[in-house]
């Protein structure tokens, strides 16, 4: 599903207007209606105190006519409009007279007013900046926002947390609405789904406004929200009348001393994966654990003890996952940097290997074309250097994958996949696999989708949501402390079903 920028949002609602020659105020009763039989259907009368908090911009016009539906059916609701501009816009005011009408007298609040009390029990509208939000809010603003974020209140967002912008990291982070559940309209945001602004969206949910569908579909997005009508197109069936060498050779080369088992990790999440064969390349010292740990693997050794210090393969692998565990000794790093230039097939590139292109920068020109590199944020940053905020984070790093001609897998809650210009965003995987290992998994799952022939790209995008996937289908069994990586690996399989079950039994990913 498609992310939008606020001027593409922009776009698509004045085309809609255009091509259904409808006015604004109608997109906008479309959107109350909505918000309306949300509320509506989970309430069914409940008497509830509803406070709904207005600004004087459009996403201010959607707070007030929805408060005007609420009342309508019986909803006991008080109206506050923030009012921090003179610049009303035209449906918020029309929405204005539409209530006044409705004799719903709204309370505003100014720069020098009392912040109205409100309780636990309330429930909370937030409808104060939506997507048009340019500058940090007012003082006064703010402190309303805090005072919202302090009451205990179920806060219900309308479109996007007040105070959270489109394009950057908030001015001031306390000056922005702790959402407990976000409805959003149309289509995802990318704030979304960033560690600085992800934090103030528990829960969120689109609603269909009726944007037009041709323009949604014509937009060309930056990011992509990737959930499983996105990746279901990506499987490869696995043939009939295959063998084994239809799903190729991969090889996993890492570990030292102490540190054998991230081998074993990636080894065996390959093979899981399908991967025809796999072959680990790991110090003298990997030969015996490996080989009684996973025996479907086949083990050759470095010629030193303790660290890879010379790769010699004595055939082809189909491609290489190069990383977990390996060191940054100085015989690994150039072992590696040998490799490199030996290699003409996309490789995936984790951990050590990625630190020790980060100390050589020089190594960077000889990585194969299209190889994916899946660095966590510390390795990201030694990587392309420190960054301002989340959004200068993916500039810099989407410079750096176009410079270098990588798939660069931006590790996290959401971890984002960036190629040529542009991202894709994942929705699977949760804080159970914040675990030693996890990532060891997750080479080895984009390493065993490459041996079987998925495309590179495709490759990472399936083999990111299927690690999360796989680490959500044992976390729903066993709890979140309990995810070991290793755990992950024996839910794969359960994984691949999940993504080829009919739609209905399957999680809607339209939330979050
Ligand atoms: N297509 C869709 O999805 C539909 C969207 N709809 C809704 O419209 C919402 C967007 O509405 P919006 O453009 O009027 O902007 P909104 O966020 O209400 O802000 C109001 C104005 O405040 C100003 N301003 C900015 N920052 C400020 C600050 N710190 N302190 C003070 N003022 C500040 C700024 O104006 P400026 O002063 O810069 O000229 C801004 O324009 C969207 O989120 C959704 O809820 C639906 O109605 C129907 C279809
Ligand atoms: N809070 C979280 N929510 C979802 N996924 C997470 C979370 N924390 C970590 N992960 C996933 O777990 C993996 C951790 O990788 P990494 O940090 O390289 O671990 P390791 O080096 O121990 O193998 C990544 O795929 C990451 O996306
Ligand atoms: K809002």
């Amino acid at each position: 599903m498609k992310i939008f920028s606020a001027q593409q949002i922009y776009n698509a609602d004045k085309f809609t207007i255009e091509k259904q020659q409808i006015t604004s105020d109608v997109l906008m009763e479309q959107a109350a209606t909505k918000l309306f039989e949300w509320i509506h259907a989970r309430l069914r009368g409940t008497q509830v105190n509803i406070k709904l908090f207005c600004g004087i911009g459009n996403n201010g016009g959607d707070g007030i006519a929805l408060a005007r539906l609420l009342h309508e059916h019986g909803y006991s609701i008080q109206v506050h409009v923030v009012n921090y501009s003179e610049k009303r816009s035209k449906d918020f005011l029309l929405n204005l007279e539409r209530i006044k009408e409705n004799k719903i007298w709204p309370d505003f609040i100014n720069e020098d007013s009392d912040l109205p009390e409100i309780s636990p029990n309330d429930i909370v509208v937030d409808a104060i900046f939506g997507i048009g939000l340019n500058r940090t809010p007012d003082k006064w603003v703010g402190r309303l926002i805090q005072h919202i974020n302090a009451s205990q209140a179920f806060v219900l967002a309308v479109d996007i947390p007040s105070g959270l912008p489109m394009d950057r990291s908030p001015w001031n982070t306390y000056y922005v609405i702790e959402a407990s559940y976000v409805l959003s309209f149309q289509v995802p945001k990318l704030v979304f789904f960033l560690p600085e602004t992800g934090v103030y969206v528990n829960q969120w949910e689109l609603l269909d406004i009726g944007l037009d569908a041709e323009i949604l579909e014509k937009t060309d997005a930056a990011y992509e929200l990737v959930g499983r009508q996105e990746i279901l197109p990506l499987y490869r069936p696995r043939l009939k009348f295959s063998h084994k060498g239809t799903y190729g050779h991969s090889m996993i080369i890492g570990g030292s001393y102490g540190k054998i088992g991230a081998v074993q990790l990636a080894s065996n999440a390959c093979l899981t994966t399908g991967s025809g064969l796999v072959t680990a390349f790991v110090p003298k010292c990997g030969y015996q654990s490996l080989q009684t740990s996973v025996p479907e693997v086949m083990v050759l050794t470095d010629e030193d003890e303790r660290n890879i210090s010379k790769i010699t393969l004595p055939f082809v692998p189909d491609v290489i996952g190069i990383g977990m565990g390996i060191g940054t000794e100085e015989k690994t790093a150039k072992a590696f940097g040998n490799l490199l230039k030996e290699m003409k097939a996309p490789m995936v590139i984790d951990a050590d290997a990625l630190n020790i292109l980060a100390k050589n920068p020089k190594m960077l020109k000889d990585i194969p074309e299209k190889s994916i590199l899946t660095p966590h944020p510390k390795e990201l940053e030694r990587l392309i250097g420190a960054w301002e905020d989340d959004f200068d984070k993916l500039e810099k790093a989407k410079t750096f994958a176009k410079e270098h001609e990588v798939i660069l897998v931006i590790k996290g809650a959401h971890t984002i996949i960036l190629y040529n210009g542009k991202g894709y965003v994942n929705t699977t995987g949760n804080p159970g696999m914040a675990t030693a290992g996890s990532g060891d998994v997750l080479t080895g799952i984009i390493t065993g989708l490459v041996a079987q022939g998925y495309e590179p790209l495709y490759a990472t995008i399936f083999g990111v949501y299927l690690h999360g996937l796989a680490g959500d289908i044992f976390a729903s069994q066993q709890g979140y402390e309990a995810v070991k990586a290793s755990e992950i690996s024996t839910m794969i399989g359960r994984g691949f079903m999940d993504i080829l079950s009919p739609p209905e039994v399957v999680e809607d990913r339209e939330k979050g």
